[in-house]
């Protein structure tokens, strides 16, 4: 069995000490929310009793851009609240609503806060309300379910149109997934950002709004690029987690104890942005309303036929090891099994079950499991939960029926039934008469249901960077890593619309979330970020996984069991049941399609409609055109008028000037003329020319031919003369004279 290197509550008070107060309907006094309480109305005035709206959700944002050098201990100090350091309060003693917890100690004093809110608020932006909420549509639900695609636009303005966001989102609608049936529905996914206490860690990446379900990213240099993602519900720094409960889990915990449905509800997010601080609010909401549901029951009972029981359990999963929270000291060495039936329902041998008859009790019981989770110390948060928490509420109702059938069927309450199984607060009464006629035929029967809702707090994920974890703190958020990116996993393939094989068996967290993740449950998922800009890359990995989350549907089916006193009378009422809900069905898909008739009808009418204004949008441009036509007759018949009077005026202008002006022309033309004539006659004197120099380049190349002619002659002669000398003056004549 691994050991918990991590301490055990060590920095809490004693419990007798502690008090709820931490999960108060107020929201929690925190710097930014004194900053604005002067601009905004006060809670009680702002917010009509009765309205789930949370008094105090304002649109208006406060952005300043600091410089910041993050420190893990400055981030620490950013992050933790200047109070006591238990996550958890134990029960008041009443069921009165906590009160507020006090304002956290800020470094600041009021007035340095007074003057740095004032100076904020010169760059305060306004946003415009947000229209409240309205009941989801089938064709919303499509569109909602495409959100996973992130809407990027370049400035906010014009990202702040709800309309806008829709269009964007039906269009990238194609990838949902239709729903198939009346149960079947997507996840619930919300936001919520955790508030920050130190007035020095201001730099802020995210916002909220224009509606309740954007939120605005700033990215990019000077943070100047907005990207949108849009949930269900985005919750603001200064939203209290009675008003989260409220509009995004109350109807699941009603589905579980109305309905018999079963109900899941996890945080998710970086460690430190307040998973535990919402699960905690969230459970004490849900406790008080199963416990007002359950005395409004025995109320309406009157006493008589109704049993019922609310148990919980709580395990955490540290370091892939299941362990009872209720039982620490009876953990075997490698923790507890799980166990999965033919039906795919998955069970905890031997974990134990507390049986709970008040909202005390039950905050008692999550007190004790809080007591024995494991939690450690990060740079991030003082009281890190190292393990992933499952808070289990089941509720079991038996319900002893009658139908009487002679003529009308009715129902009423039973004479006797069975109270062996019966604890702690369980309640069995008899009833009184059971009246009608002799030939009335009576059928008892016992319906029963047992739902159970799953409160999941999920450790955080973290990185290294910012909780400075080393040794074994490093390898706990290494595995709680580890398991978050397969429950991350098995989400994808869930929203995928061929999901394929899913492995839950990949991780325990998956295994024993299965039966909620493979549909029989509501779900909704709270998944937490802080706002600052540090933790930009944290907080953009938890809105992925939120996005995914929104492709994911559930199908959640009543766990009723009903069994019949006469078995053969039970088999006659079980087919009347099938025959009456295909008979419901058949009814069901009459209405729709008499809904689609209607549809299609209003659509025929606003065609009809858009056609006429199209009709009266042609015949304007008609007349426009016809207007036109008109002015272009009427400007060429001002042309002609001109040209007219022109043609008047030059016939009557000064004829000496005109005749000078064609005398000068004519003048000028002769001139070109000549100006021609001589560039031809010089053109031709050229060759000319040419000619000749061709010529006496001849000639005088013939005349020194001839002269070398000559000369070579000359020679011959003048060698034939010296030879005809030598022959004569040697002639033995001549020698014979000579010698004389
Ligand atoms: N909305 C809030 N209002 C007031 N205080 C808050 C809020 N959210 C968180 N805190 C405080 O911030 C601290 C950290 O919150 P919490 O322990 O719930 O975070 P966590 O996400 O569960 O962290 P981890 O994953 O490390 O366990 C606690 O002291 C808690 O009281």
């Amino acid at each position: 069995m691994n050991t918990p290197t991590s301490t055990r509550m060590s920095s809490l008070p004693p419990a007798g000490n502690l008090n709820f107060s931490s999960f108060d309907k107020s929201p929690v006094d925190t710097p930014r929310r004194k900053a604005r309480s002067s601009m905004l109305p006060s809670p009680s005035s702002a917010q009509p009793k009765g309205t789930s709206k949370s008094p105090s959700t304002p649109r208006t944002k406060k952005i300043l851009q600091t410089s910041i050098s993050a420190s893990p201990n400055k981030l620490k100090k950013a992050m933790t609240p200047q109070r006591s350091q238990s996550k958890l309060k134990p029960p008041s003693s009443s069921l009165t609503p906590p009160t507020a917890p006090k304002t956290p100690k800020s470094p600041l004093s009021i007035d340095d806060r007074t003057v740095k809110v004032d100076n904020s608020l010169a760059r305060t932006n306004s946003v415009t309300p947000a229209p409240k909420k309205t009941v989801r549509t089938p064709s919303d639900k499509v569109a909602r379910k495409s959100t996973g695609s992130l809407l990027a636009s370049n400035s906010f303005g014009s990202t702040g149109s709800k309309r806008h966001s829709l269009l964007s989102l039906s269009l990238s609608a194609s990838s949902s997934r239709e729903y198939n049936s009346d149960n079947e529905e997507a996840v619930k996914v919300c936001v919520r950002i955790r508030p920050v206490f130190d007035m020095t860690w201001d730099q802020r990446a995210y916002t909220t709004g224009p509606s309740d379900e954007n939120i605005i990213v700033r990215t990019g240099l000077n943070n100047t690029d907005t990207n949108v993602y849009r949930f269900d519900n985005v919750y603001d720094e200064d939203v209290t987690t009675q008003h989260v409960y409220e509009t995004s889990v109350q109807d699941i915990v009603e589905s579980v104890t109305r309905q018999g449905r079963n109900g899941t509800v996890f945080t998710y997010g970086q460690t430190s942005t307040g998973k535990t601080y919402t699960m905690h609010g969230i459970i004490s909401a849900a406790a008080k309303d199963i416990f007002n549901f359950l005395a409004d029951e025995r109320e309406k009972a009157d006493g008589s036929s109704l049993m019922t029981c609310v148990k919980v359990s709580c395990m955490e999963l540290y370091n892939e090891e299941l362990r009872d929270l209720l039982e620490i000291s009876r953990v075997s060495s490698s923790g507890l099994g799980i166990r999965e039936d033919r039906r795919g329902n998955v069970h905890i041998p031997n974990l134990s079950e507390r049986i709970v008859g008040s909202v005390e009790d039950l905050l008692a019981v999550l007190l004790e499991a809080d007591t024995n989770r494991t939690v450690g110390s990060t740079a991030m948060n003082e009281r890190s939960s190292r393990s992933h928490t499952i808070f289990r509420i089941t509720y079991e109702k038996k319900e002893a029926k009658e139908t009487r059938r002679g003529g009308a069927m009715k129902e009423q309450k039973s004479q006797s039934f069975d109270t062996s199984d019966s604890g702690d607060g369980v309640e069995c009464t008899l009833s009184g008469h059971l009246g009608g006629d002799e030939n009335e035929k009576i059928t008892k029967k016992m319906v029963t249901t047992v739902s159970t809702l799953n409160l999941v707090d999920l450790a955080g994920s973290e990185s290294v960077k910012h909780t400075g974890a080393t040794g074994d703190r490093q390898k706990e958020g290494g595995r709680i890593n580890q398991s978050l990116l397969t429950l991350s996993t098995v989400l994808v393939k869930l929203g995928n619309k061929d999901p394929g094989h899913i492995n839950y068996r990949d991780s325990k967290l998956t295994r024993i979330l299965k039966p909620s993740l493979s549909g029989n449950a509501r779900m909704a998922a709270i998944c937490c970020i802080s706002p600052l800009v540090q933790f930009q890359d944290e907080s953009k990995s938890t809105l992925d996984f939120a996005s995914r989350t929104m492709l994911v549907t559930t199908n959640a089916s009543k766990n009723e069991t009903v069994e019949y006193d006469d078995e053969i009378v039970g088999q006659f009422e079980q087919e009347i049941e099938r025959l009456k809900s295909e008979t419901a069905n058949a009814e069901k898909g009459q209405r729709q399609l008499a809904v689609s008739l209607q549809e299609s009808t209003e659509q025929i009418v606003c065609l009809m409609a858009s056609i006429e204004i199209e009709k009266n949008k042609v015949a304007t441009l008609e007349k426009q055109n016809y207007d036109f036509m008109m002015q272009v007759e009427e400007l060429t018949l001002m042309n002609e008028e001109l040209k007219a009077t022109e043609q008047k005026q030059s016939s009557s202008g000064d004829v000496a000037l005109l005749k000078s002006m064609e005398n000068l022309t004519l003048h000028n033309e002769h001139l070109e003329k000549r100006i021609q004539q001589l560039v031809e006659e010089k053109a031709q004197l050229e060759f000319r020319l040419m000619r000749e120099m061709n010529k006496s380049e001849k000639r005088k190349g013939a005349a020194l031919e001839k002269r070398k002619q000559f000369k070579s002659k000359l020679g011959d002669m003048k060698a034939r003369l010296r030879d005809d000398i030598t022959g004569a003056v040697s002639h033995p004549a001549l020698q014979a004279s000579t010698a004389r």
